[in-house]
């Protein structure tokens, strides 16, 4: 296996693409990583104070961080470029990525949404639009609230790459004392546990603002990660991976965090916000609110029952009261508990 990456591109940097860049930072303080910013005030701040105040409070970054605005001078000579931007607007940004990419560099995506109008993975609009194979492309995702980590609280997650040496050089790359990455091939299954979650967290987040409990939601965690896996298996993603840190675990941690933006946007709805209002109240990515409609999507086409995302896509359009969602959900016909619908 090659040495660790010794210059990471990080683009984005929100609250995740800038804990990121922290995490790999502090995996090596003699690596060099470079934070792409749209802003220059966000860039000026990194730089001079080593900290992005609007994401990560007064979390200091270490000095092994330089952040630019200057994407094609983010990416020369990086043979790991990590992708932390909105999950709509990747195709977009992609565009300014395309053409200066270091010789076989390797991509990460970090984002959980699916794209609006394809139903394509991050990982596959990476490679339509860089047109670069698969076996570049990895994927993390796994229980990963940005702000524990940037306060070192440990956890663990999971790198996806069908070619699994580079997973595994990935891996060791992202190594501080407070994070354990997990390697794994299976690139849809963990795309997609990670994608769906945002949705089941909306629907959480819905009972936990109608006042419900811990059994209602309980039984939308263990019925939204059933559905979860019977969506990634029907797309070629195996049922093991699901139960794994990208699936449950994930789900577990954004269903039960009030740091959760997902679970935050179905509270705000639970209690009453208008979904058209909820920017009002958020300024940070709720990647489900935007995914949601294209999981159903992509469910129908394939032929996979997913009644709970269905019911958050019918509330999120406004075709259903939260009221008349436990009605919806409880009245469908009677079946045996498992993961094939
Ligand atoms: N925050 C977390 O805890 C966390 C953890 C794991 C995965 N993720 C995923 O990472 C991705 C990024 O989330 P985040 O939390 O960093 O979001 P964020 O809202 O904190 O930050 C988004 C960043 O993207 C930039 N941005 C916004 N619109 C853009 C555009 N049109 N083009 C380019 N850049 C744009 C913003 O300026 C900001 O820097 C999402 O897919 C999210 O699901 C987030
Ligand atoms: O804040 P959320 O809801 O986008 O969740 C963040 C991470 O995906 C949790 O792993």
């Amino acid at each position: 296996m090659n040495a660790p990456a010794r210059r990471i591109a990080v683009l984005g940097a929100g609250s995740w693409g800038t804990t990121f860049a922290k995490l790999a930072a502090d995996s090596n303080r003699d690596a060099q990583v470079i934070l792409w910013a749209r802003r220059n005030d966000v860039v000026q701040e990194i730089n001079s104070k080593h900290t992005n105040a609007q994401y990560l409070g007064d979390t200091v970054l270490p000095s092994n961080i330089v952040a630019t605005d200057d994407i094609t001078a983010a990416l020369k000579d990086s043979p790991l470029v990590v992708l932390a931007v909105p999950a709509q607007s990747l195709r977009e940004q992609l565009q300014s990525v395309k053409g200066h990419l270091a010789d076989d560099a390797c991509i990460v995506s970090l984002m959980k949404g699916l794209e609006r109008g394809t139903d394509l993975r991050m990982s596959e609009v990476i490679s339509e639009v860089l047109e670069i194979p698969m076996d570049r492309i990895a994927v993390l995702s796994g229980p990963n609230l940005a702000m524990e980590i940037a306060r070192k609280e440990p956890t663990a997650s999971v790198i996806a790459c069908s070619d699994t040496d580079r997973a595994a050089w990935i891996a060791s790359s992202l190594v501080p004392d407070y994070f354990r990455p997990y390697t794994n091939s299976d690139v849809i299954g963990v795309e997609i546990g990670g994608i769906v979650k945002n949705v089941i967290a909306l629907a959480v987040g819905i009972c936990d603002g109608m006042g419900m409990g811990d059994n209602t939601k309980a039984s939308v965690i263990t019925r939204g990660l059933a559905e979860t896996t019977r969506l990634a298996m029907a797309l070629g993603g195996k049922a093991e991976t699901l139960s794994g840190l990208a699936g449950l675990g994930d789900l577990v941690a954004t269903c039960a965090s009030p740091l959760s933006r997902n679970r935050t946007a179905g509270r705000l709805i639970g209690q009453g916000h208008a979904v058209d209002d909820l920017a009002n109240h958020m300024t940070q990515t709720a990647e489900g609110t935007k995914s949601a409609a294209a999981v159903l999507h992509l469910a129908r086409k394939n032929n996979v029952d997913m009644p709970i995302t269905e019911a958050v896509v019918a509330v999120l359009e406004g075709t259903l009261t939260v009221d008349s969602m436990a009605n919806r959900l409880l009245g469908r016909r009677l079946k045996s508990e498992g993961i094939p619908s």
